[in-house]
């Protein structure tokens, strides 16, 4: 007898084991990540998604807070094929519901040929497949969480030091922390602004750059950060990382749509359309930028071809939708930091201040 149920939208109930107990929904989607279960599960990224690691062990090497991007655990629930006691029982701390011995290959299969898809579980003693389908029943289309900003983003503003060469104001939809000590490290204090921050917010801090982070969620929906980007765009340098693209993008007169069933995982190769180089990149995204808008692209995606990396020189606006801050992942695209901050320090919008 089964303990846990994973229902789909396409009418599937699968039979699994529970780990951490519960009832949840989301969006089914999955990771191809084969290392950085600490840091995905507390991506805020991941908020009203039910998380699906590809690869089939997770948790063999423990669960650090030190390697934490957030301070909770962030997906709805998560799903592996064999999930280690330690995250188990860390996952079960957090009400979390977690569900293991399940074939995730046809979960991969399935999200990879019909897309992203309402998902319902039910974990626990007492579960039964009904319980798991009435929790996929009710699960929103990801647009629907107009607000989901909420979830996700400081309320107060914090500044967080790190030696005042450049200040950085950076509109926190869901940030990831190691964006904030990517910053710091390279003697930028970084200003964490709410994700309904006004332009009056913005401008008390008096940045060198505006920052739009990642974040869960459509970003249509980020309609207060828009209308920031709109207000400092041609006076302020702008950067932004995964939503923070998108959101810059549709600012400026461009759009987003959605994907498939995204980019999550560690080895996403990009192209720089520059110097034709390709790097192994991290994603987490299900989004993309559709028209660029007045933005030049920079790099795109080697396997679907899709925007990775825009800029404007007239502008001032400098933006990836993969992660360069890594955390999982290769390091090999943290350059993007300097770059920003480089434009921060240069500008010559900020030069005339
Ligand atoms: N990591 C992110 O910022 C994700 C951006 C957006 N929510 C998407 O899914 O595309």
């Amino acid at each position: 007898m089964s303990d846990a149920y994973i229902a789909l939208a396409d009418g599937r109930v699968l039979e699994a084991r529970a780990r951490a107990p519960g009832r949840t929904r989301g969006e089914l989607v999955f990771t191809t990540a084969y290392t950085g279960y600490e840091e995905s599960l507390t991506d805020p990224s991941y908020a009203e998604q039910i998380l699906t690691f590809s690869y089939p062990l997770i948790g063999n090497y423990g669960v650090r807070s030190e390697r934490f991007e957030s301070d909770s655990v962030r997906p709805n629930a998560a799903i592996a094929r064999e999930l280690t006691d330690d995250v188990a029982e860390w996952l079960a701390g957090e009400d979390v519901p977690a569900v293991d011995h399940v074939d995730t290959r046809e979960i991969v299969t399935t999200v990879r040929e019909e897309g992203a898809m309402a998902c319902g579980i039910a974990a626990g003693p007492d579960a039964t497949p009904e319980d798991a389908v009435a929790e996929m029943e009710a699960c929103e289309p990801m647009s629907d969480h107009v607000d989901i900003g909420a979830q996700v983003s400081v309320t107060e503003p914090t500044v967080h030091e790190g030696g005042g060469d450049a200040t950085v104001a950076l509109l926190d939809c869901g940030a990831k922390g190691s964006i904030i000590s990517s910053l710091t490290e390279r003697g930028a204090d970084v200003h964490v602004l709410p994700y309904d921050a006004t332009p009056e917010d913005v401008a008390d801090v008096d940045p060198d750059v505006l920052f739009v982070s990642n974040g869960p969620g459509d970003p249509e929906n980020f309609v207060a950060a828009q209308t920031v980007v709109d207000e400092f765009a041609g006076d302020l340098p702008l950067a932004g990382i995964c939503l923070g693209q998108q959101v810059i993008t549709s600012a400026l007169g461009g759009s987003t749509e959605k994907m498939a069933f995204g980019h999550r995982g560690v080895n996403q190769p990009v192209k720089d359309l520059r110097t034709d180089k390709v790097v192994m990149t991290t994603q987490n995204h299900g989004y993309t930028v559709d028209d660029t808008g007045p933005l030049e692209v920079t790099q795109v995606n080697v396997n679907d071809d899709t925007v990775e990396g825009l800029d404007s020189e007239e502008l001032d606006v400098i933006t990836r939708q993969y992660h360069p801050e890594a955390n999982p992942g290769p390091h090999d695209s943290l350059g993007f930091f300097d770059e920003v901050l480089e434009l921060a320090r240069s500008a010559p919008s900020v030069a005339a201040d």
